[in-house]
């Protein structure tokens, strides 16, 4: 999917919103622990509750690696659904892949073609090497970590050099010249609220994928008022805050409601800018 595409179905659906599928086997309602691929039957219940309130979904990775091979089957057959039934939907791996360049072709031919994903979130520790084999696919995208959600965000992503610019401003600044905004995005924390502003002084076109509100306490509006920008231009994320909203047998409903409360936020916020 491209920029324009993205851009087409967040107007129309009047939501930015990610749904996070980070599904811990251990929280699965119980009614659906017993079935052959309790992960997939999980997954295929809430993308069908929360397709209309959302424009892209979100595996992480480590809640199908860590089951070995079951796990990274219903992975594979989540996103085969996803292709097959909504194939609007924006499709985005989050693995922090990142090696150099020659693993990171193979790490780029695992997303990109054998499971053919929109975009992948790549770690830019190793540098240009690392991060270019990603970009080497028309059509698809590297969203590259600049200023995480977590705490320890602080430990290296704030330091200073010596010329008083942070890792996070060096990677944005440095990482434009490697790909353009229509096949890069960067991750920012919701947390890190004000912060947005000097985000948008560097990267005043480029998508946000926005991870932390819900579960981590990110504020949605914080977000939009310093990091929104005339065509969005940000995908905000909520994984447990969504997809756990009842263990209970209602848990689709439950996650179609937080959904929509999300979509309902995102729709005010539009209204701003179009
Ligand atoms: O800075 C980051 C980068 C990635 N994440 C990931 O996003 C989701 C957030 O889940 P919630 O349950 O909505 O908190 C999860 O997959 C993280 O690994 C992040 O939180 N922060």
């Amino acid at each position: 999917m491209n920029r324009q595409q993205l851009i087409e179905q967040i107007f129309a659906k009047r939501t930015f919103l990610c749904v996070g599928l980070d599904t811990d086997v251990r929280k699965i309602p119980a009614h659906l622990r017993m079935s052959n691929d309790p992960i997939f039957d999980f997954n295929k219940a809430i993308i069908d509750a929360t397709a209309p309130f959302c424009v892209a979904y979100k595996p992480n990775l480590a809640f199908y690696e860590c089951l070995g091979v079951k796990g990274m089957q219903a992975f594979e057959r989540t996103i085969c659904y996803l292709k097959d039934v909504y194939p609007q939907h924006f499709i985005i791996a989050d693995a922090k892949r990142g090696d150099i360049g020659n693993t990171s072709a193979m790490y780029a031919r695992t997303f990109f073609e054998e499971y053919n994903i929109d975009a992948l979130t790549v770690a830019p520790y190793m540098g240009e090497d690392s991060v270019t084999p990603f970009l080497a696919y028309p059509g698809k995208w590297v969203i590259l970590l600049a200023l995480t959600s977590n705490k320890g965000s602080r430990d290296f992503q704030l330091t200073e050099d010596a010329t008083g610019e942070r890792l996070f401003e060096k990677v944005l600044r440095k990482s434009q010249k490697w790909g353009d905004d229509e096949h890069m995005m960067y991750v920012v924390g919701a947390t890190q609220g004000q912060m947005f502003e000097d985000i948008r002084r560097l990267a005043p076109t480029h998508f946000l994928l926005v991870p932390g509100v819900g579960a981590q306490g990110g504020s949605l509006q914080e977000v939009c008022r310093y990091g929104m920008i005339e065509d969005c231009g940000l995908l905000i994320n909520s994984s447990r805050g969504i997809i756990y909203a009842s263990q209970g047998t209602d848990f689709a409903e439950a996650a179609a409601q937080k959904a929509k409360e999300l979509q309902q936020q995102m729709e005010i916020e539009l209204m701003n800018i179009r």
